[in-house]
Protein backbone atom coordinates (compact mmCIF):
# COMPACT_ATOMS: atom_id res chain seq x y z
CA UNK A 1 0.00 0.00 0.00
CA UNK A 2 1.47 3.54 -0.82
CA UNK A 3 0.45 7.18 0.68
CA UNK A 4 1.31 10.51 -1.22
CA UNK A 5 1.17 12.62 1.90
CA UNK A 6 1.02 16.66 0.87
CA UNK A 7 3.02 18.70 3.46
CA UNK A 8 6.03 17.15 5.19
CA UNK A 9 6.06 19.80 8.11
CA UNK A 10 4.80 19.60 11.43
CA UNK A 11 1.48 17.45 11.24
CA UNK A 12 2.90 16.06 8.32
CA UNK A 13 5.85 13.92 9.96
CA UNK A 14 4.86 14.13 13.43
CA UNK A 15 1.19 12.88 12.92
CA UNK A 16 -0.39 11.81 9.50
CA UNK A 17 3.10 10.68 8.11
CA UNK A 18 3.65 8.39 12.07
CA UNK A 19 0.09 6.84 11.56
CA UNK A 20 0.26 6.19 7.52
CA UNK A 21 3.04 4.91 8.73
CA UNK A 22 1.51 2.24 11.18
CA UNK A 23 -1.11 1.16 9.30
CA UNK A 24 1.48 -0.19 6.74
CA UNK A 25 1.30 2.60 4.16
CA UNK A 26 4.54 2.77 1.97
CA UNK A 27 5.02 7.38 2.53
CA UNK A 28 5.64 9.54 -0.43
CA UNK A 29 5.75 12.54 1.23
CA UNK A 30 5.56 15.64 -1.22
CA UNK A 31 6.65 19.21 -0.40
CA UNK A 32 7.81 22.69 -2.02
CA UNK A 33 11.02 23.28 0.46
CA UNK A 34 13.81 22.34 -0.87
CA UNK A 35 16.54 21.94 2.08
CA UNK A 36 13.38 19.62 3.56
CA UNK A 37 12.47 17.30 0.38
CA UNK A 38 16.91 16.86 0.45
CA UNK A 39 16.77 16.27 4.40
CA UNK A 40 13.88 14.03 4.63
CA UNK A 41 15.72 12.02 1.54
CA UNK A 42 19.21 11.62 3.06
CA UNK A 43 17.50 10.09 6.25
CA UNK A 44 16.28 6.08 6.37
CA UNK A 45 14.21 6.65 9.64
CA UNK A 46 13.32 9.91 11.84
CA UNK A 47 11.82 9.58 15.52
CA UNK A 48 8.69 11.19 16.39
CA UNK A 49 9.59 12.15 20.42
CA UNK A 50 6.22 12.47 22.22
CA UNK A 51 6.98 14.62 24.74
CA UNK A 52 5.41 15.15 28.52
CA UNK A 53 3.63 12.45 30.36
CA UNK A 54 2.96 9.13 29.11
CA UNK A 55 5.47 9.86 25.97
CA UNK A 56 7.82 7.44 23.97
CA UNK A 57 9.50 7.71 21.00
CA UNK A 58 7.85 6.16 17.59
CA UNK A 59 10.56 5.70 14.63
CA UNK A 60 9.25 6.31 10.99
CA UNK A 61 10.74 4.15 8.08
CA UNK A 62 9.76 3.64 4.72
CA UNK A 63 9.41 7.09 3.64
CA UNK A 64 11.07 9.51 0.41
CA UNK A 65 10.40 12.75 -0.75
CA UNK A 66 9.72 14.73 -3.99
CA UNK A 67 9.56 18.05 -4.68
CA UNK A 68 6.17 19.20 -6.21
CA UNK A 69 7.23 22.25 -7.37
CA UNK A 70 10.50 20.97 -9.63
CA UNK A 71 9.43 17.36 -10.16
CA UNK A 72 5.29 17.79 -10.36
CA UNK A 73 5.70 14.87 -12.82
CA UNK A 74 6.73 12.60 -10.24
CA UNK A 75 4.12 13.46 -8.12
CA UNK A 76 1.45 13.11 -10.36
CA UNK A 77 3.06 9.89 -11.06
CA UNK A 78 2.87 8.33 -7.06
CA UNK A 79 -0.71 9.77 -7.24
CA UNK A 80 -1.68 7.63 -10.05
CA UNK A 81 -0.48 4.43 -8.09
CA UNK A 82 -1.12 5.25 -4.55
CA UNK A 83 -3.92 3.93 -2.63
CA UNK A 84 -4.44 7.28 -0.71
CA UNK A 85 -3.61 10.77 -0.82
CA UNK A 86 -3.54 13.43 2.60
CA UNK A 87 -2.83 16.81 2.87
CA UNK A 88 -1.34 19.14 5.65
CA UNK A 89 -0.51 21.83 3.82
CA UNK A 90 -2.66 24.45 5.20
CA UNK A 91 -6.14 25.66 3.94
CA UNK A 92 -4.80 28.19 1.73
CA UNK A 93 -2.27 26.01 0.00
CA UNK A 94 -5.26 22.98 -0.97
CA UNK A 95 -5.98 25.14 -4.29
CA UNK A 96 -1.62 24.37 -5.00
CA UNK A 97 -2.13 20.32 -4.47
CA UNK A 98 -5.21 20.10 -6.49
CA UNK A 99 -3.60 20.17 -9.71
CA UNK A 100 -1.49 17.28 -8.72
CA UNK A 101 -4.38 15.45 -7.52
CA UNK A 102 -6.36 15.99 -10.69
CA UNK A 103 -3.76 15.01 -12.71
CA UNK A 104 -2.61 12.20 -10.74
CA UNK A 105 -6.28 10.50 -11.28
CA UNK A 106 -6.31 11.32 -15.09
CA UNK A 107 -3.54 8.75 -15.55
CA UNK A 108 -5.07 6.77 -12.82
CA UNK A 109 -6.46 3.18 -13.88
CA UNK A 110 -9.51 3.69 -14.68
CA UNK A 111 -10.56 -0.58 -13.17
CA UNK A 112 -7.89 0.49 -10.25
CA UNK A 113 -9.89 1.16 -6.64
CA UNK A 114 -10.76 4.96 -6.16
CA UNK A 115 -7.67 7.15 -4.44
CA UNK A 116 -8.82 7.98 -1.07
CA UNK A 117 -8.54 12.00 -0.31
CA UNK A 118 -7.99 13.24 3.09
CA UNK A 119 -7.03 16.84 3.82
CA UNK A 120 -5.87 16.86 7.85
CA UNK A 121 -6.45 20.45 8.21
CA UNK A 122 -7.65 23.03 10.54
CA UNK A 123 -10.99 23.90 8.72
CA UNK A 124 -14.39 22.38 8.42
CA UNK A 125 -14.97 20.59 5.70
CA UNK A 126 -11.24 20.73 4.19
CA UNK A 127 -11.67 17.56 1.75
CA UNK A 128 -14.78 18.95 0.65
CA UNK A 129 -12.76 22.61 -0.33
CA UNK A 130 -9.77 20.38 -1.81
CA UNK A 131 -12.56 18.07 -4.16
CA UNK A 132 -14.14 21.34 -5.33
CA UNK A 133 -10.98 22.91 -6.04
CA UNK A 134 -9.90 19.64 -8.45
CA UNK A 135 -13.74 19.42 -9.83
CA UNK A 136 -13.49 23.37 -10.51
CA UNK A 137 -10.03 23.02 -12.09
CA UNK A 138 -10.81 19.83 -14.34
CA UNK A 139 -13.77 21.35 -15.79
CA UNK A 140 -15.14 19.02 -18.72
CA UNK A 141 -12.47 16.44 -17.47
CA UNK A 142 -14.78 16.29 -13.81
CA UNK A 143 -16.83 12.96 -15.24
CA UNK A 144 -14.58 10.80 -16.20
CA UNK A 145 -11.98 11.30 -13.14
CA UNK A 146 -14.79 11.90 -10.18
CA UNK A 147 -15.31 8.16 -9.70
CA UNK A 148 -11.14 7.65 -9.80
CA UNK A 149 -11.58 8.59 -6.11
CA UNK A 150 -12.82 8.70 -2.88
CA UNK A 151 -13.23 12.04 -0.43
CA UNK A 152 -13.58 11.72 3.05
CA UNK A 153 -13.02 15.10 5.49
CA UNK A 154 -11.38 13.72 8.98
CA UNK A 155 -10.47 16.24 12.27
CA UNK A 156 -7.00 15.19 13.44
CA UNK A 157 -5.97 17.05 16.61
CA UNK A 158 -2.02 16.07 17.92
CA UNK A 159 -0.41 19.75 18.91
CA UNK A 160 2.92 19.46 17.01
CA UNK A 161 5.22 22.96 17.75
CA UNK A 162 7.29 24.44 15.22
CA UNK A 163 10.45 22.27 15.21
CA UNK A 164 13.87 23.82 15.71
CA UNK A 165 16.31 24.65 13.05
CA UNK A 166 19.38 21.97 13.13
CA UNK A 167 17.46 19.20 14.30
CA UNK A 168 16.97 16.72 11.54
CA UNK A 169 13.24 15.61 10.34
CA UNK A 170 12.88 14.03 13.94
CA UNK A 171 9.88 15.71 15.16
CA UNK A 172 8.90 16.77 19.04
CA UNK A 173 4.93 16.28 19.57
CA UNK A 174 2.47 15.62 22.26
CA UNK A 175 1.33 12.23 23.25
CA UNK A 176 -1.93 12.99 22.84
CA UNK A 177 -3.73 12.50 19.35
CA UNK A 178 -6.99 12.02 17.83
CA UNK A 179 -7.90 11.40 14.03
CA UNK A 180 -11.66 11.58 13.54
CA UNK A 181 -12.75 10.52 9.94
CA UNK A 182 -15.99 10.06 7.53
CA UNK A 183 -16.54 6.54 7.15
CA UNK A 184 -19.29 6.98 4.32
CA UNK A 185 -17.39 7.88 1.55
CA UNK A 186 -15.10 4.33 1.68
CA UNK A 187 -17.96 1.41 1.42
CA UNK A 188 -16.72 -1.24 2.83
CA UNK A 189 -13.13 -0.55 2.30
CA UNK A 190 -11.88 2.10 4.98
CA UNK A 191 -8.45 3.14 4.85
CA UNK A 192 -5.69 0.96 7.15
CA UNK A 193 -4.91 3.71 10.01
CA UNK A 194 -5.34 1.74 12.77
CA UNK A 195 -4.66 4.92 14.77
CA UNK A 196 -7.77 6.50 13.13
CA UNK A 197 -11.60 6.20 14.25
CA UNK A 198 -14.23 6.32 11.62
CA UNK A 199 -17.23 8.13 12.21
CA UNK A 200 -20.58 8.50 10.36
CA UNK A 201 -20.89 12.18 11.10
CA UNK A 202 -17.88 14.32 11.51
CA UNK A 203 -19.57 17.50 12.24
CA UNK A 204 -19.68 17.13 15.82
CA UNK A 205 -16.02 15.74 16.15
CA UNK A 206 -14.48 18.73 13.74
CA UNK A 207 -16.77 21.57 15.74
CA UNK A 208 -15.64 20.23 19.24
CA UNK A 209 -12.39 20.24 17.91
CA UNK A 210 -12.43 23.67 16.06
CA UNK A 211 -14.34 25.47 18.39
CA UNK A 212 -12.56 24.08 21.94
CA UNK A 213 -8.64 22.80 21.03
CA UNK A 214 -8.54 25.77 18.64
CA UNK A 215 -10.24 28.50 19.58
CA UNK A 216 -8.81 27.71 23.49
CA UNK A 217 -5.36 27.68 21.56
CA UNK A 218 -5.97 30.64 20.02
CA UNK A 219 -7.22 32.38 23.16
CA UNK A 220 -4.46 31.53 24.60
CA UNK A 221 -1.56 32.97 22.21
CA UNK A 222 -3.25 35.72 21.79
CA UNK A 223 -3.69 36.74 25.11
CA UNK A 224 -0.16 35.84 26.20
CA UNK A 225 1.01 37.72 23.20
CA UNK A 226 -0.31 40.69 24.66
CA UNK A 227 1.07 40.14 27.55
CA UNK A 228 4.83 39.22 26.28
CA UNK A 229 4.73 35.90 27.05
CA UNK A 230 6.48 33.78 24.38
CA UNK A 231 5.29 29.83 25.30
CA UNK A 232 1.90 28.81 25.31
CA UNK A 233 2.88 26.57 28.50
CA UNK A 234 3.66 30.15 30.32
CA UNK A 235 0.62 32.00 28.76
CA UNK A 236 -1.18 29.16 30.52
CA UNK A 237 0.45 29.55 33.82
CA UNK A 238 -0.83 33.04 34.18
CA UNK A 239 -4.27 32.92 36.07
CA UNK A 240 -5.67 35.63 34.32
CA UNK A 241 -4.92 34.37 31.18
CA UNK A 242 -6.12 30.92 32.38
CA UNK A 243 -9.62 32.42 33.36
CA UNK A 244 -10.45 34.13 29.89
CA UNK A 245 -9.52 30.75 28.14
CA UNK A 246 -11.58 29.30 30.89
CA UNK A 247 -14.44 31.38 29.72
CA UNK A 248 -14.24 31.36 26.48
CA UNK A 249 -14.27 27.14 26.44
CA UNK A 250 -17.56 27.60 28.54
CA UNK A 251 -18.89 29.80 25.92
CA UNK A 252 -18.15 27.37 22.82
CA UNK A 253 -18.95 23.98 25.03
CA UNK A 254 -22.24 25.68 25.52
CA UNK A 255 -23.04 26.46 22.10
CA UNK A 256 -21.82 22.46 21.33
CA UNK A 257 -23.88 21.53 23.65
CA UNK A 258 -26.84 23.55 22.17
CA UNK A 259 -26.24 22.30 18.82
CA UNK A 260 -24.88 19.15 18.65
CA UNK A 261 -26.62 17.67 21.74
CA UNK A 262 -23.03 16.91 23.50
CA UNK A 263 -22.75 15.95 27.02
CA UNK A 264 -21.92 18.72 29.21
CA UNK A 265 -19.91 16.59 31.90
CA UNK A 266 -18.11 14.94 28.96
CA UNK A 267 -17.20 18.49 27.53
CA UNK A 268 -16.20 20.07 30.83
CA UNK A 269 -14.08 16.46 30.88
CA UNK A 270 -12.39 17.46 27.24
CA UNK A 271 -12.04 20.78 28.35
CA UNK A 272 -10.29 19.84 31.48
CA UNK A 273 -7.55 17.47 28.84
CA UNK A 274 -7.04 19.95 26.64
CA UNK A 275 -5.83 22.21 29.18
CA UNK A 276 -3.49 20.01 30.39
CA UNK A 277 -2.08 19.38 27.07
CA UNK A 278 -1.64 23.30 26.48
CA UNK A 279 0.11 23.34 29.90
CA UNK A 280 2.46 20.59 29.16
CA UNK A 281 5.84 22.38 30.04
CA UNK A 282 8.05 19.97 28.07
CA UNK A 283 6.32 21.00 24.93
CA UNK A 284 8.18 23.74 23.56
CA UNK A 285 5.31 25.55 21.15
CA UNK A 286 4.90 29.31 21.14
CA UNK A 287 1.84 32.06 20.89
CA UNK A 288 3.99 33.19 17.52
CA UNK A 289 3.16 29.28 16.02
CA UNK A 290 -0.07 29.20 18.05
CA UNK A 291 -1.53 33.05 16.76
CA UNK A 292 -0.30 32.43 13.38
CA UNK A 293 -2.82 33.96 10.39
CA UNK A 294 -4.87 35.94 12.88
CA UNK A 295 -6.82 37.07 9.35
CA UNK A 296 -7.91 33.44 8.77
CA UNK A 297 -8.91 33.04 12.34
CA UNK A 298 -10.77 35.68 12.79
CA UNK A 299 -12.60 34.82 9.28
CA UNK A 300 -16.56 34.18 9.03
CA UNK A 301 -16.06 30.21 9.77
CA UNK A 302 -13.18 29.72 11.91
CA UNK A 303 -12.44 29.15 15.76
CA UNK A 304 -13.72 32.66 16.90
CA UNK A 305 -16.41 34.09 14.94
CA UNK A 306 -18.21 30.43 13.84
CA UNK A 307 -18.99 29.60 17.37
CA UNK A 308 -19.39 33.25 18.26
CA UNK A 309 -21.71 33.80 15.13
CA UNK A 310 -23.73 30.51 16.26
CA UNK A 311 -23.96 31.67 19.93
CA UNK A 312 -24.98 35.09 19.16
CA UNK A 313 -28.33 33.74 16.56
CA UNK A 314 -29.30 31.45 19.71
CA UNK A 315 -28.96 34.12 22.21
CA UNK A 316 -25.90 32.02 23.75
CA UNK A 317 -23.36 34.07 25.52
CA UNK A 318 -19.85 35.65 23.34
CA UNK A 319 -18.77 38.28 25.79
CA UNK A 320 -15.29 36.35 26.48
CA UNK A 321 -15.06 35.16 22.73
CA UNK A 322 -15.71 38.38 21.49
CA UNK A 323 -12.94 39.48 24.43
CA UNK A 324 -10.66 36.91 22.76
CA UNK A 325 -11.07 38.59 19.41
CA UNK A 326 -9.83 41.41 21.04
CA UNK A 327 -6.85 40.25 21.80
CA UNK A 328 -6.35 38.82 18.56
CA UNK A 329 -6.48 42.09 16.85
CA UNK A 330 -3.84 43.43 18.81
CA UNK A 331 -1.11 40.62 17.48
CA UNK A 332 0.88 42.54 15.64
CA UNK A 333 4.12 39.96 14.74
CA UNK A 334 6.30 41.73 12.41
CA UNK A 335 7.37 37.91 10.96
CA UNK A 336 4.06 36.90 9.99
CA UNK A 337 2.23 38.36 6.74
CA UNK A 338 -1.53 38.29 7.87
CA UNK A 339 -0.56 40.20 11.38
CA UNK A 340 1.15 43.24 9.48
CA UNK A 341 -2.16 42.98 6.84
CA UNK A 342 -4.28 42.70 9.95
CA UNK A 343 -2.26 46.04 11.71
CA UNK A 344 -2.31 47.62 8.47
CA UNK A 345 -5.85 47.46 7.73
CA UNK A 346 -6.62 48.14 11.24
CA UNK A 347 -5.17 51.70 10.66
CA UNK A 348 -6.79 52.37 7.66
CA UNK A 349 -10.25 50.41 7.73
CA UNK A 350 -13.13 52.24 8.95
CA UNK A 351 -15.06 49.84 11.77
CA UNK A 352 -17.88 48.76 10.27
CA UNK A 353 -15.77 47.93 6.79
CA UNK A 354 -13.08 46.12 8.78
CA UNK A 355 -15.77 43.90 10.83
CA UNK A 356 -17.43 42.85 7.08
CA UNK A 357 -14.53 42.39 5.19
CA UNK A 358 -12.24 40.35 8.09
CA UNK A 359 -14.98 38.57 9.85
CA UNK A 360 -18.02 38.26 7.36
CA UNK A 361 -20.48 39.42 9.21
CA UNK A 362 -23.56 41.35 8.07
CA UNK A 363 -24.32 44.71 10.31
CA UNK A 364 -27.40 43.36 10.86
CA UNK A 365 -25.89 40.55 12.34
CA UNK A 366 -26.77 40.13 16.04
CA UNK A 367 -22.55 39.81 16.71
CA UNK A 368 -21.79 42.42 14.56
CA UNK A 369 -22.04 45.20 16.74
CA UNK A 370 -20.00 43.60 19.86
CA UNK A 371 -17.15 42.92 17.34
CA UNK A 372 -17.30 46.37 15.30
CA UNK A 373 -16.95 47.89 19.30
CA UNK A 374 -13.70 46.00 19.95
CA UNK A 375 -12.67 46.88 16.39
CA UNK A 376 -13.19 50.74 17.46
CA UNK A 377 -11.71 49.81 20.65
CA UNK A 378 -8.84 48.96 18.94
CA UNK A 379 -8.22 51.20 16.72
CA UNK A 380 -8.87 54.18 19.21
CA UNK A 381 -5.61 52.51 21.09
CA UNK A 382 -2.96 53.53 18.09
N1 LIG B 1 1.00 21.63 14.02
C1 LIG B 1 -0.12 21.27 14.61
O1 LIG B 1 -0.19 21.21 15.84
C2 LIG B 1 -1.34 20.92 13.78
C3 LIG B 1 -2.29 20.05 14.35
C4 LIG B 1 -3.45 19.74 13.63
C5 LIG B 1 -3.62 20.27 12.37
N2 LIG B 1 -2.67 21.10 11.85
C6 LIG B 1 -2.93 21.62 10.52
O2 LIG B 1 -2.04 21.00 9.59
C7 LIG B 1 -1.68 21.92 8.56
C8 LIG B 1 -0.17 22.07 8.52
O3 LIG B 1 0.27 22.59 9.76
P1 LIG B 1 1.79 22.41 10.24
O4 LIG B 1 1.81 22.90 11.65
O5 LIG B 1 2.27 21.05 9.94
O6 LIG B 1 2.50 23.49 9.31
P2 LIG B 1 3.99 23.42 8.71
O7 LIG B 1 4.26 24.80 8.22
O8 LIG B 1 4.92 22.81 9.68
O9 LIG B 1 3.87 22.42 7.48
C9 LIG B 1 3.29 22.76 6.25
C10 LIG B 1 4.18 22.16 5.17
O10 LIG B 1 3.52 22.33 3.93
C11 LIG B 1 4.51 22.62 2.96
N3 LIG B 1 3.88 23.21 1.79
C12 LIG B 1 3.56 24.50 1.55
N4 LIG B 1 3.03 24.61 0.31
C13 LIG B 1 3.00 23.37 -0.22
C14 LIG B 1 2.56 22.84 -1.47
N5 LIG B 1 2.03 23.63 -2.41
N6 LIG B 1 2.70 21.52 -1.68
C15 LIG B 1 3.24 20.71 -0.75
N7 LIG B 1 3.67 21.15 0.47
C16 LIG B 1 3.54 22.48 0.71
C17 LIG B 1 5.47 23.54 3.69
O11 LIG B 1 6.72 23.63 3.03
C18 LIG B 1 5.55 22.85 5.04
O12 LIG B 1 6.58 21.89 5.07
C19 LIG B 1 -2.45 23.20 8.88
O13 LIG B 1 -3.69 23.18 8.22
C20 LIG B 1 -2.67 23.10 10.37
O14 LIG B 1 -3.76 23.84 10.82
C21 LIG B 1 -1.55 21.43 12.52
O1 LIG C 1 -2.68 25.29 12.76
P1 LIG C 1 -3.53 26.53 13.00
O2 LIG C 1 -2.80 27.77 12.64
O3 LIG C 1 -4.89 26.42 12.43
O4 LIG C 1 -3.75 26.59 14.58
C1 LIG C 1 -2.64 26.63 15.45
C2 LIG C 1 -2.77 25.58 16.54
O5 LIG C 1 -3.89 25.88 17.33
C3 LIG C 1 -2.94 24.18 15.93
O6 LIG C 1 -1.93 23.88 15.01
C4 LIG C 1 -2.97 23.12 17.04
O7 LIG C 1 -1.69 22.89 17.55
C5 LIG C 1 -3.57 21.83 16.52
O8 LIG C 1 -4.77 22.07 15.86
C6 LIG C 1 -3.77 20.81 17.60
O9 LIG C 1 -4.46 19.72 17.08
Amino acid sequence: MKAVHFGAGNIGRGFVGLLLHEGGYDLVFSDVAAPLVDAINAASEYTVHEVGEGGSDKVVTGFRALNSQTDPQAVVDEIATSDVVTTAVGPTILKFVAPHVLAGLALRDPAAPPLQVMACENAIGATDILRDEIRAQAGDAWDAVSARAVFANTAVDRIVPAQPPGEGVDVTVEPFFEWAIERGPFGDTPPSIPGAHFVDDLAPYIERKLFTVNTGHATTAYFGAQAGIERISDALADPAIAAKVSATLEETSALLEAVHGLDAAELAEYRATILRRFANPALPDTVGRVGRQPLRKLSRHERFVGPAAAAAERGLSTTALVAAMGAALAFDEPDDAQSVDLQQRLRTEDAAAFTTSVTGLEPGHPLFAAVEEIVRRRQAAF
